[in-house]
């Protein structure tokens, strides 16, 4: 296994100077494999967890101004907080005073990845909020105190910076980047309302106690079958290999998405799993091709289906000439 790459962004900061506008496009995620060890005395669980980053992609535009501040592109949500609770006014905040500047800084977030999701979406922000900063403000931050300040804002913040394949242990976010050949493809269904991250490891640790579930097997391992399968880039293998200790937990908080997980093998899904803590649920499938078709049969039914391909690039500096018309990602 090899060390997780820099990206090009990381070390490119834009030519010429410092910019007035830097737009950081980061992926959400889904774990192929989650091993849940004991609570610590942190209130963390050790993990050992498997991450693939998906083309579902935020994007943060970081823009010149006196104060750090939050904005949405499209409709008015009140599931993401504009405050300085939300992740991407965090992240800003703790770059900056880390680096004694007094900037501020305009973000604005385009929101694909869905919120509360299980996907990482409010830690892409963060990623893509640390980065664009970086560059707006000229820091150059080494890749390694990057990755300190992203594990300070949440577990799956470094994974979002350095995107990819690759395993996580202790909270997550001790990562080794793990091959991967080719895309795998996958078709995620949301759900309306999301699952609080500690409220599901929490139902996890009641299970265990109750003796509903077995107590981990120390020490925590992935499956050789899943690497194997990661790095040959073959998908039926991988998707007798995906597991997650956190589906228990969410199907207790959230019956329904055992329906949601038939549902998909239904409509030809090669195997399906909840996604982090849920709710949404990951199913992957043989091809792009065969995620679209899973998608539209999922459609018809009624329910929500995205079709998102991995592994993709971590957090990384965007140009205009790379965006489409409505400013997604080509
Ligand atoms: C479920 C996953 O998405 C799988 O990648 C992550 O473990 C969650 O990562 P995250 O949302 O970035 O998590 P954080 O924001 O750091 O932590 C939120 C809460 O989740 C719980 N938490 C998180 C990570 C971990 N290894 N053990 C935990 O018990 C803790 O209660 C923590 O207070
Ligand atoms: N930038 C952000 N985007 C989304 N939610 C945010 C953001 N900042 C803060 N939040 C808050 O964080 C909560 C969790 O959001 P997020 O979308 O990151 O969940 P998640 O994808 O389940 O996280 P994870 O998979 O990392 O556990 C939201 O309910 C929201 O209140």
């Amino acid at each position: 296994m090899t060390e997780p790459r820099t990206p090009e962004a990381a070390e490119s900061v834009l030519p010429g100077g410092v910019p007035d506008r830097v737009l950081v496009r980061a992926p959400g995620k889904v774990n192929l494999a989650l091993h849940v060890g004991p609570l610590g005395a942190d209130g963390y669980h050790e993990l050992a967890t498997v991450f693939l980053a998906l083309d579902l992609v935020d994007d943060v535009l970081a823009e010149r101004a006196e104060s750090v501040s939050v904005h949405l592109t499209g409709e008015v949500r009140d599931d993401v907080p504009l405050d300085e609770s939300n992740l991407a006014h965090r992240a800003a905040t703790l770059l900056r005073d880390r680096s004694g500047i007094t900037e501020g800084v305009r973000l604005t977030i385009t929101k694909r990845i869905p919120v509360a999701g299980g996907m990482g979406g409010g830690s892409a922000d963060a990623a893509a909020a640390l980065l664009a900063c970086d560059a707006l403000w000229g820091l150059d931050t080494p890749w390694d105190e990057l990755l300190a300040l992203a594990a300070e804002l949440g577990a799956d913040v470094p994974f979002a910076l350095t995107g990819g394949a690759a395993l996580g242990r202790d909270r997550g976010d001790r990562l080794e980047a793990v091959p991967a050949s080719g895309s795998f493809h996958l078709v995620l269904v949301p759900s309306e309302d999301g699952i609080s991250t500690p409220k599901c490891y929490r139902a996890l640790d009641l299970l265990r106690q109750e003796g509903a579930l077995p107590d981990p097997e120390l020490p925590l391992a992935v499956a050789d079958g899943l690497l194997a399968a990661l790095a040959e880039g073959d998908a039926g293998a991988l998707a007798a290999e995906l597991t997650n200790d956190l589906e228990a937990a969410a199907l207790v908080l959230r019956p329904d998405l055992a329906d949601t997980i038939r549902a998909g093998a239904f409509a030809g899904a090669i195997g399906g799993v909840v996604s982090g803590s849920g709710p949404t649920i990951a199913l992957l499938t043989g091809s792009r091709e065969a995620a679209e078709e899973v998608a539209k049969t999922l459609r018809a039914e009624g329910r929500a289906a995205l079709v998102a391909s991995g592994p993709a690039r971590g957090a990384h500096i965007v140009n205009d000439h790379e965006l489409d018309s409505d400013g997604g990602p080509r």
